[in-house]
């Protein structure tokens, strides 16, 4: 179902083919890093597009591409249902019934708006469409005859245009209510109804209203609610059709693919020597928390760093790892006679309040700090450290917060719901606020740096939510940064990686309901280098 086959298909091919690309999951030789345009700014893509084209054409495109990714996902369907909504998204679907219905399909249409009252494309697709003997109904889609599993569904009632203020109510929810119980695929045109394009967020607050498509096929721009937030659930496969249009904007976000995180993987060069890629410090593993600051330590090897030192907060734990007997143990205070200036220090893993006391100095002092979950609780409910904090940048010392939502918010000051209700712009706030990189974890990890583009990570699964998978990330970003790479490079990198192992795992077909351990991560990250 992910690889359909698109090469074989009737359709016309495109004007500019190809142009129908797959971009989550990701497939090989993929891909560099993709822009996201929110709603205002895929609207000027779109009117700037419009007048160097005959009339229609962009739906006519849309409705093709449509069509030609209908048939490849399900070749076997004999009857398709299509769901058009009141307006351009509606559109989109009439064209493409009408490209369905000429290659053969069965194709019934779901038309739940006043025919005499849909915008100007839309009408003209479904003149066209009742021309060529698409059979459109107005009105209740609880009438139609019950659907085989073969048999295809295609969500074209909302895209773009639904409103943040209105869930879908009346014929829409039923429509929608119906797609969610249709026993075949769903492909989603544009976006699954009900989805915010710029935040993944259900647009009325209730995602028991939104399709959750098995394919969703972006179109003209790609938009970030895809790819965070709900989007990753709800839209399934994603594809992309730029309708031959290459937008003169810049976009809001960008998506990290696996080309373009890897590119940014540091060289390691014969004549190099351990020295050469960077002293990492680990401080945390307070009193029945060591396993955390030992799993990022570990990661921090595996990630490739030259020496990894790890400081742990419990005074009563052993000072060594039979698992990783390269790590070197050294107590807390010893910070303050190591070399700062050419040290990475990931700080916060399991490290409770005792974190408190090491944390004044780490951040005065430290060229680069990774701070993770007690370490960003510190901060958040002590005026002084983060003061400490967002001096840091003025000093040329670099930090990377990696806040789950809820640390978010509590640096924020704000709650969980409002930092998930825009992680984009949460992420971009923490950042611009503290003046450090921020790695907003969760489905769809956003990476935000003060004045630069946020990036929204591709990769990852729901593999990764199991304990300690976080301390991992610290420790791995850690490791990879203190090789030289620029934050915000780092940030994007490990993340990727990180998602990307837990895609490795889930295709060598382990467990792929059970969740990775964060052992088993290490493992699985660690054999990816080099
Ligand atoms: N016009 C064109 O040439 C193109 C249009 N495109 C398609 O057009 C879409 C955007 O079109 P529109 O701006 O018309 O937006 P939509 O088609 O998403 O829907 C807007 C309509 O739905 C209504 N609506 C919104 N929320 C509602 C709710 N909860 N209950 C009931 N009605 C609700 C609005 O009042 C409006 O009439 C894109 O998502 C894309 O699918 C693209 O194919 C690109 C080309
Ligand atoms: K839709």
């Amino acid at each position: 179902m992910n690889s359909p086959d698109l090469q074989a298909l009737p359709v016309d091919p495109p004007p500019s083919a190809p142009r129908l690309r797959r971009i989550l999951p990701p497939g090989a030789g993929s891909t560099g890093s993709w822009p996201l345009y929110g709603r205002d700014d895929s609207r000027a893509v779109e009117a700037a597009a419009h007048p160097a084209l005959p009339p229609h054409t962009l739906m006519r495109r849309a409705g093709e591409a449509s069509a030609r990714l209908a048939l490849a996902m399900a070749p076997h369907a004999r009857r398709v249902w299509v769901a058009a909504g009141p307006g351009n998204n509606g559109g989109d679907g009439l064209e493409a019934a009408l490209r369905l219905t000429q290659a053969g399909k069965s194709v019934s249409v779901s038309l739940l708006a006043d025919p005499d009252r849909l915008p100007a494309d839309a009408a003209a697709a479904l003149q066209r469409a009742r021309a060529a003997g698409v059979v459109v109904t107005p009105g209740d889609p609880a009438a139609l005859p019950s659907a085989a599993p073969a048999d295809l569904a295609i969500d074209a009632l909302l895209g773009l245009g639904s409103s943040s203020r209105r869930r879908p109510e009346g014929l829409l929810a039923s429509a929608v209510a119906q797609l969610r119980a249709w026993p075949g695929p769903v492909l989603a045109l544009d976006l699954p109804t009900g989805l915010d394009a710029e935040t993944g967020q259900p647009v009325g607050g209730d995602i028991a209203t939104c399709v959750r498509a098995t394919h969703t096929l972006a179109l003209l721009t790609l938009k970030p609610g895809l790819f965070t937030g709900h989007g990753r659930d709800l839209a399934g496969t994603v594809w992309f059709d730029d309708l031959g249009v290459t937008p003169r904007l810049d976009p809001l976000a960008e998506l990290s693919g696996e080309a373009a995180a890897l590119a940014l993987l540091p060289p390691r060069a014969h004549a190099q020597h351990k020295g050469s890629f960077g002293d990492v410090l680990v401080v945390g593993g307070a009193p029945s928390m060591t396993g955390a600051a030992l799993l990022a330590a570990r990661a921090a090897l595996a990630a490739g760093a030259g020496r990894v030192y790890t400081a742990l907060l419990d005074p009563a734990a052993l000072r060594h790892d039979a698992l990783a007997p390269e790590l070197m143990f050294r107590e807390p205070g010893a910070f303050e006679r190591m070399d700062a200036t050419s040290l990475t220090v990931v700080c916060g893993c399991g490290g409770g309040d005792a974190v408190a006391a090491v944390l004044p100095g780490v951040l005065e002092r430290a060229a680069r700090v990774v701070l993770d979950a007690d370490a960003l609780n510190q901060v958040a409910a002590d005026t002084q450290l983060a003061h400490l904090l967002r001096a840091r940048s003025a000093q040329g010392l670099a930090t990377i917060l990696t806040p789950h939502p809820l640390e978010a918010a509590r640096l924020l000051g704000c709650t969980t719901q409002e930092v998930q209700a825009d992680r984009l712009q949460a992420a971009v706030r923490l950042a611009e606020r503290l003046t450090c990189t921020v790695v907003l974890k969760g489905s769809g990890s956003v990476v935000a740096a003060p004045g630069r583009r946020p990036a929204v990570n591709g990769s990852g699964n729901a593999a990764l939510a199991s304990a300690g998978t976080g301390d991992v990330l610290a420790g791995w970003l850690g490791g990879r940064w203190a090789q030289g790479l620029e934050a915000r490079d780092a940030a994007v990198l490990a993340v990727y990686e990180h998602g990307a192992a837990a895609d490795r795992w889930l295709a060598l077909g382990r467990d792929t309901r059970g969740p990775l351990s964060a052992s088993a991560l290490i493992g699985v990250l660690g054999r990816a280098v080099g």
